[in-house]
C-alpha cells in the first residue's frame, strides 16, 4: 500500500502555499513538522481530497485519489484541525451519526462505536453531551470518529492539541498499534509529539519539503553540533544573535543556553546529545519552537 505525492503545488490567490512536493509513503507513522503557516494543513487537506492541488496529484496504490473518489474515502480517516463535533449530541450519538455517513451498516456501526470509544477512553462519558466536554475530550472524540471505518490512511491535523500528557501517551499507543498496516500522517509543531512515535519526520518549510527521514537519522545530522554553554548575562545577547538557541534558562549569576554550532562556541562549552527541539531550531529557527 502506498500514498504518493507527485509534484503537489498549491496557490491561494497570491500566496504559494505548497511548492512541488514529491514523496512516497507506506504503512507507518509520519510526523509532518513545520512552523505556523508552513503549509501543513493545506497538504493534509489535499491528501484527503477536500481541496484539489493547483498542480500535481496524489496517488493511492498508483491511482489518482480524485478518480478513486468514494473508494478512497472508504479507506480514509481524517481529523481536521478545527474539529468540533455537534455539541447537542452525546459522543455515542455523534459517532453513530458519523458511522452512518461513512456507510457502515447498523451492526458494524454499533461494534465500531463501542470499540473506538474504549480506545480513546471515553466509554464512561459516552452518553454525555459534547457541550460538557473539555477541549481534550472533544479532541479524543475527533480521533475516535477518524478511526470508525478502520482506515488504511489516517490523517490527523494537530491531534494532540488540548490533550494532557497522559492522553498524548494514550494516543501514541493507539497509533503504534495501527501503524503496521496503516499509513498515518500527523501534523504538529510540537516536537515532542513525534519524537517517540514517528517512523519518519517530514519537514515542511515555507511550502517545501526540506527533509524526510527517521528521527534518528535527522538527529545524527546534529551530532557534535549541540552545545550547553554558561554565559554571563551581559554576553547573552551576543550568543543569541550569533547562534540558533534551542533552550535558555536564566540563573541568578549567568544564563544556561543550548546552541547549535559547528565549532565549539566557548571554551567552557559542553557537547550535548541532540534532541528534536534542537533539530526544530536548526531547521526552522527559534521563533516558533514549542515542546509543550
Ligand atoms: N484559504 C486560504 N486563503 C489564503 N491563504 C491561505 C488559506 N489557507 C491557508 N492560507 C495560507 O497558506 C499558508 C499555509 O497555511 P496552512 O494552514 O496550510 O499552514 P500550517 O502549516 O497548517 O499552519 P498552522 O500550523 O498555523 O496551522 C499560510 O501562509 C496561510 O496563511
Amino acid at each position: 500500500m502506498t500514498l504518493k505525492l507527485e509534484k503537489v503545488s498549491h496557490q491561494y490567490k497570491d500566496h504559494e502555499a505548497l511548492k512541488s512536493i514529491d514523496c512516497e509513503l507506506s504503512p507507518g507513522i509520519y510526523g509532518l513538522l513545520g512552523p505556523n503557516g508552513a503549509g501543513k494543513s493545506t497538504l493534509l487537506r489535499i491528501m484527503v481530497d477536500v481541496i484539489a492541488p493547483t498542480s500535481g496529484q496524489v496517488l493511492y496504490n498508483n491511482r489518482a485519489i480524485t478518480t478513486l473518489g468514494a473508494a478512497y474515502r472508504d479507506k480514509l480517516g481524517y481529523l481536521p484541525q478545527d474539529f468540533h463535533g455537534y455539541s447537542q449530541f452525546t459522543a455515542e450519538e455523534f459517532l453513530k451519526y458519523v458511522a452512518n455517513l461513512k456507510g457502515l451498516d447498523a451492526k458494524t456501526a454499533r461494534v465500531r462505536v463501542k470499540h473506538v470509544l474504549a480506545l480513546v477512553g471515553l466509554t464512561s462519558v459516552s452518553r454525555k453531551k459534547l457541550k460538557g466536554y473539555s477541549g481534550g475530550m472533544r479532541r479524543r472524540v475527533g480521533i475516535a470518529q477518524a478511526l470508525l471505518n478502520n482506515p488504511k490512511v489516517l490523517i490527523l491535523d494537530e491531534p494532540t492539541a488540548g490533550l494532557d500528557p497522559s492522553e498524548r501517551i494514550r494516543l501514541r499507543g493507539i497509533l503504534s498499534q495501527l501503524a503496521q498496516d496503516t499509513i498515518i500522517i500527523l501534523s504538529t509543531h510540537i516536537v515532542s509529539d513525534i519524537e517517540y512515535v514517528a517512523d519518519e519526520v517530514l519537514l515542511l518549510k515555507e511550502g517545501q519539503l526540506i527533509g524526510k527521514a527517521s528521527p534518528r537519522e535527522l538527529l545524527a545530522k546534529l551530532d557534535r553540533q549541540v552545545w550547553a554553554v554558561q554565559v554571563p548575562h551581559n554576553e547573552l545577547q551576543t550568543y543569541t544573535t550569533a547562534y540558533p538557541v534551542s533552550n535558555l534558562q536564566l540563573q541568578k549569576e549567568h544564563a544556561d543556553i543550548r546552541i547549535i554550532s559547528h565549532a565549539k562556541p566557548h571554551i567552557s562549552a559542553q557537547q550535548a546529545e541532540p534532541r528534536m527541539e534542537d533539530l526544530y531550531v536548526y531547521y526552522f529557527g527559534s521563533g516558533d519552537t514549542s515542546n509543550s
